[in-house]
């Protein structure tokens, strides 16, 4: 029996839909569009892409999008004046800063000087803070994209054994806090993991966010297990083309999985889906307005 496929560009479809529907709401009722600010520093074409098609989805979700394309040599003081005065502009609901950022720029020092009522990506010390107490945070959206699938999938996610590899601030570490919230048994794995294909045996959830292609076989993987692919992977193929894929082996995995994302239209939809999602709940938050359902966890 092979996997079901878990349809992450359906899922964002469905997503984005909810979110232009409070977003109409919000204008009507409140005459309130919500903002969302991309800043890009220096020119590598696949975050040039990536900027382009959010700054596409978030216009037709009916929400303002403001792009800022600064030179590789921005100083640290330019990028941090532009924050303070998104922080500052009331027309800005959402502000993300793509990362990663030139060598010269001090990552933590850029994220922490935006607005945590702002930080659509949930990376703020205070929001990673919030979410590890288990207080409300903005939630970092490839791992709330990856929970609102599974969640679908397995219904109920207490007791099941969940194992994360990957330890990233971005992708591996909230994503196995929200698996802990929802009474998963958690694992983080890592580049120092020494027993990684006995452990990921184990797991009922895979959630994979290794940057490796292909790096996690099939043969590892619990028959039925569900399984989360969120790696990027760019790779040649015979013909001089280059293919994405992801860090799972997707055609040996999905004999043995009993669902499974696959890349590109799995977890990569979603994330952005859940930044247009983030953006109105941060927006419906700056107004003490009452918060949408099913747009957050
Ligand atoms: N679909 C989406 O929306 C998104 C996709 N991505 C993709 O997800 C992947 C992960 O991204 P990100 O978290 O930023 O990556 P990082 O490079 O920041 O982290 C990779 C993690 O994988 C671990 N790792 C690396 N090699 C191995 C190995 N051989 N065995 C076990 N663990 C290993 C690293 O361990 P250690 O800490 O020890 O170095 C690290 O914790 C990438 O492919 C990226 O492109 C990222 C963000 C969003
Ligand atoms: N501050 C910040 N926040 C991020 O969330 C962030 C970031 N920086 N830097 C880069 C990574 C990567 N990332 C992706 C999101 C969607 C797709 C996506 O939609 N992928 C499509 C395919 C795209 C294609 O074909 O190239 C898919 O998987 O189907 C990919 C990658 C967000 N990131
Ligand atoms: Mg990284």
């Amino acid at each position: 029996m092979t996997a079901q496929i878990i349809d992450g560009k359906n899922f964002a479809v469905a997503l984005r839909e909810k979110v232009a529907e409070h977003t109409s709401y919000l204008k009507e009722k409140h005459n309130i569009t919500p903002g969302l600010a991309v800043v890009l520093v220096g020119e590598d074409p696949a975050s040039q892409v990536y900027v382009r098609s959010k700054g596409k989805q978030t216009i037709e979700a009916g929400m303002n999008s403001y792009e800022y394309k600064l030179s590789a040599d921005t100083s640290e003081t330019e990028l941090l004046t532009l924050i303070n005065q998104l922080n500052a502009d009331t027309n800005v609901h959402g502000i993300l800063v793509q990362l990663p950022l030139p060598e010269h720029l001090d990552e933590a020092l850029v994220i922490n000087a935006i607005d945590p009522a702002k930080d659509v990506d949930g990376f703020h010390i205070s929001n990673a803070g919030l979410l590890a107490t288990g207080q409300k945070a903005m939630v970092p959206c490839t791992p709330l994209g990856c929970l609102m699938m599974l969640r679908e999938y397995c219904g109920s996610l207490s007791g099941l054994n969940a194992v994360v590899v990957g330890r990233s601030n971005i992708v591996g570490k909230p994503m196995a806090q929200l698996l802990l919230k929802e009474s998963c048994t958690v694992t983080i794995a890592h580049s120092r993991t020494r027993n990684l294909p006995e452990l990921v045996g184990g797991a009922d959830i895979v959630v994979a966010a290794v940057g490796q292609p292909l790096f996690i076989k099939g043969e590892w993987i619990k028959p039925g297990a569900t399984v989360i692919d969120v790696g990027i992977n760019r790779i040649e193929q015979g013909d001089g083309m280059t293919r994405l894929v992801g860090d799972v082996d997707f055609e040996t995995a999905r004999e043995v999985a009993g669902a499974i994302t696959p890349v590109p239209g799995g977890v990569g939809p979603m994330t952005i889906a859940c930044l247009l999602a983030n953006t109105v709940t941060a927006c419906c938050r700056s107004y003490s307005l009452p918060e949408p359902q099913g747009l957050t966890v």
